[in-house]
C-alpha cells in the first residue's frame, strides 16, 4: 500500500435489474472504454476504478481495490472498505455483507475472509496471529451490536425472522473516546474465530439482526450502516526469527479492517417513506451528509493546509473511503450523480487526517448538528431545489382543473332537476286531464245527461284544482328538500318508503291508482 494516499475511489456500476427493465429502463452512465471515466449527461468523473458497464469486470473490484488493504492489515496498517451510494444500487450485494456462508458469493467481504484465511495458514509457522470480529450497526443514530446475543435471543423467542431494531432488549452501545483521540465501542462484542467459517457465521448472525425494511426501491433494504470490523493482532514466534512478515519485529501488531456496509441515500418521495422509514430516512440522510461534510473538509486541499476543522464528530462513519456503488438506471440519475460527486470528492482526501479539537467545538458541534438535521429534512422532503415549485405548480393546476369540473358538474345538476320539474309537472297535468275523462264516463254510466256532468264536473273541477295545486305545493317542497341536502333526502325517501300507507307510497308520475284517484273517488 501506497503511504502518501488513503483514499482511493471505485465505481461499479451493476447491471439493470429485472424491475427497472420491465418499468423500461435504460443505462443512464456510459463508461468510456479502457478509462476509469464515466459519463453520465454532460457531466464526466474519471476514478482510480470504474467497474461494471463497459469498465472492468466486477469481479476484479477485489483484487484491484480490496486485495491491497487485506496485504496492508498483514503489515500492520489499519483500512476501510466503504460502500456509499443510492438506495437499491447495490452495496449490500458488493459488500458481500448478508452472505450466509454458503455457497460462493462474489462480495468482498467473504473474498477478504477467504484470502485472510488463506494468509493466516500460510504464516502460522512463524506468525502468532489473534483475529477478533465485532459487528454493530448506526440505526437512527445509536449504535448496537449486531453479535449481542441477548438481542438475538430475543428476537428468535419472538418469533421474527430478523432481530428489529424496536425489539425490546436492544441497548445502544456507548461511543467513547480514548486520551489519543481513538474511538471505542463500549462494551461491544468482538469475537474471537479461527476459521473463515466461524468469522463467516458471525457475519450472517449480525446480517441476519441488521435492521431491514421495505421501500418501493429496494424490498430488503438496509436501514442501517453496517460495519463488519476484522481485528488482526500478530506477535512473531521467538524460535522462528524469519518470519514471512519483516515488519513483525518482537512487537505485537495490532490493525483493523472496517468493511462498511452504509444505508442508501433516498428520498421520501421515491422510496414512498412515511412513518417509520420516513424517519428512518431523515437518520440515514443525516449521517450520510455528515460524512459528505467530512469528505468535503478532507478533500479541500486548501482547507486541509491551512489545517481548516474537520467535522469527525458529527460522523460515527469512517475516515476513509474506499469504494463506491452506482445503480445504472436512467430513472435513478438524478441520485447516480450526487454519488459520483460524492465519490469525486472523496478522492481528493489526502491521508494523514487529524482530529482537531477546540473550546468552542462543543458549542460549534450543537449548531452543526441542528443545520445538518434540517439540511437533511430538506432534501429527504423536497429531494431537490426545484422540486418544491415544479411540485406547487403542477398541484395548483389540478386544483384548477378540479373546480373547473366541479362548476360544470354543478351546471349539469341544475339543468336536470329543471327538466324532471317540469316533466313532472306535465306528469301531473296529464293525470287530472285522465281523472276528468273518468269522472265524466263514470257519470254518464250512472246515468246522468253531459249538462249535468258538465256542471257537476265543474265543481269537481274546482275542487280537483285545489287538490292538484297542494299536491304540487307539496311536491315542490319535497323537490326543494332533495335538493338541500343529499344525505337528508335519502333520509326522507326511506322514511316515505316505508309507510305502509299506500297514498305515501305512490309517487304522483307513476301512480295508477295513486293520490289523485284515491282522493277522488273517496270524495
Ligand atoms: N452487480 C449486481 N448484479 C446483479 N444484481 C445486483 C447487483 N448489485 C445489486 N444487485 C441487485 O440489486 C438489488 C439491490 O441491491 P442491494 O440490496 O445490494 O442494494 P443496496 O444498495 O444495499 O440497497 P439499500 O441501501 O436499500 O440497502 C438486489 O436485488 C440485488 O440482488
Amino acid at each position: 500500500m501506497d503511504n502518501s494516499e488513503s483514499v482511493r475511489v471505485a465505481v461499479n456500476i451493476r447491471p439493470l435489474i429485472t424491475t427497472e427493465l420491465l418499468h423500461g429502463c435504460t443505462d443512464c452512465i456510459t463508461v468510456v472504454p479502457g478509462e476509469p471515466q464515466v459519463h453520465i449527461g454532460s457531466h464526466a468523473f474519471t476514478y482510480d476504478y470504474v467497474y461494471g458497464g463497459a469498465g472492468s469486470p466486477s469481479s476484479a473490484i477485489f483484487d484491484d481495490c480490496v486485495a491491497p488493504l487485506v496485504d496492508a492489515l498483514f503489515h500492520g496498517y489499519n483500512a476501510t472498505v466503504l460502500a456509499y451510494g443510492q438506495t437499491g444500487s447495490g452495496k449490500t450485494y458488493t459488500m458481500g455483507t448478508n452472505y450466509t456462508g454458503e455457497g460462493s458469493n462474489g462480495g468482498i467481504i467473504p473474498k477478504v475472509m477467504e484470502t485472510m484465511f488463506k494468509r493466516v495458514e500460510a504464516t502460522k509457522h512463524s506468525t502468532e496471529i489473534l483475529i477478533r470480529v465485532s459487528f454493530i450497526e448506526i440505526f437512527k443514530e445509536e449504535v448496537f451490536d449486531l453479535l449481542d446475543s441477548n438481542s438475538a435471543t430475543l428476537s428468535k423467542a419472538e418469533g421474527a425472522p430478523f432481530s428489529k431494531p424496536t425489539a425490546p432488549g436492544r441497548l445502544p452501545i456507548q461511543i467513547r473516546e480514548t486520551v489519543n483521540g481513538g474511538i471505542t465501542l463500549a462494551g461491544v462484542t468482538e469475537a474471537e474465530v479461527r476459521t473463515k467459517e466461524e468469522m463467516a457465521s458471525y457475519l450472517s448472525r449480525g446480517s441476519l439482526s441488521r435492521a431491514t425494511g421495505s421501500t418501493n426501491m429496494n424490498s430488503q433494504s438496509s436501514r442501517s450502516h453496517a460495519i463488519f470490523t476484522i481485528t488482526l493482532e500478530q506477535k512473531k514466534i521467538a524460535s522462528c526469527p524469519n518470519g514471512v512478515n519483516d515488519d513483525i519485529s518482537d512487537d505485537i501488531l495490532c490493525a483493523k479492517l472496517h468493511l462498511v456496509d452504509l444505508a442508501g441515500s433516498e428520498r421520501a418521495k421515491r422510496t414512498g417513506a412515511d412513518g417509520m422509514r420516513f424517519k428512518e430516512g431523515i437518520h440515514i440522510n443525516k449521517g450520510l451528509l455528515a460524512l459528505g461534510n467530512v469528505i468535503s473538509a478532507l478533500g479541500d486541499e486548501k482547507k486541509r493546509k491551512e489545517g481548516g476543522h474537520v467535522p469527525y464528530r458529527d460522523s460515527k462513519l469512517t475516515r476513509l473511503l474506499q469504494a463506491s456503488c452506482v445503480s445504472p438506471a436512467d430513472t435513478n440519475a438524478e441520485e447516480t450523480l450526487n454519488t459520483l460527486k460524492y465519490a469525486n470528492r472523496a478522492r481528493n482526501i489526502q491521508n494523514k487526517a487529524v482530529i482537531n479539537r477546540d473550546p468552542m467545538a462543543a458549542q460549534l458541534q450543537r449548531m452543526r448538528s441542528q443545520i445538518e438535521q434540517l439540511q437533511a429534512e430538506l432534501l429527504f422532503y423536497r429531494g431537490d431545489g426545484q422540486a418544491p415549485f415544479d411540485e406547487l405548480q403542477i398541484l395548483k393546476h389540478k386544483v384548477s382543473l378540479l373546480e373547473a369540473s366541479n362548476s360544470e358538474l354543478q351546471r349539469e345538476l341544475q339543468e336536470r332537476r329543471l327538466t324532471s320539474e317540469q316533466l313532472a309537472q306535465r306528469a301531473l297535468d296529464a293525470q287530472v286531464e285522465k281523472d276528468k275523462l273518468i269522472m265524466q264516463i263514470e257519470s254518464v254510466r250512472n246515468g246522468k245527461s253531459w249538462e249535468e256532468v258538465d256542471s257537476n264536473q265543474n265543481q269537481d273541477l274546482n275542487l280537483m284544482k285545489n287538490y292538484v295545486l297542494k299536491i304540487q305545493e307539496l311536491e315542490g317542497e319535497l323537490i326543494r328538500l332533495k335538493s338541500v341536502n343529499s344525505s337528508k333526502r335519502s333520509r326522507f325517501s326511506d322514511c316515505v318508503d316505508s309507510d305502509d300507507d299506500g297514498t305515501s307510497k305512490n309517487s304522483l308520475f307513476s301512480s295508477e291508482n295513486g293520490y289523485l284517484s284515491s282522493g277522488i273517488l273517496a270524495k
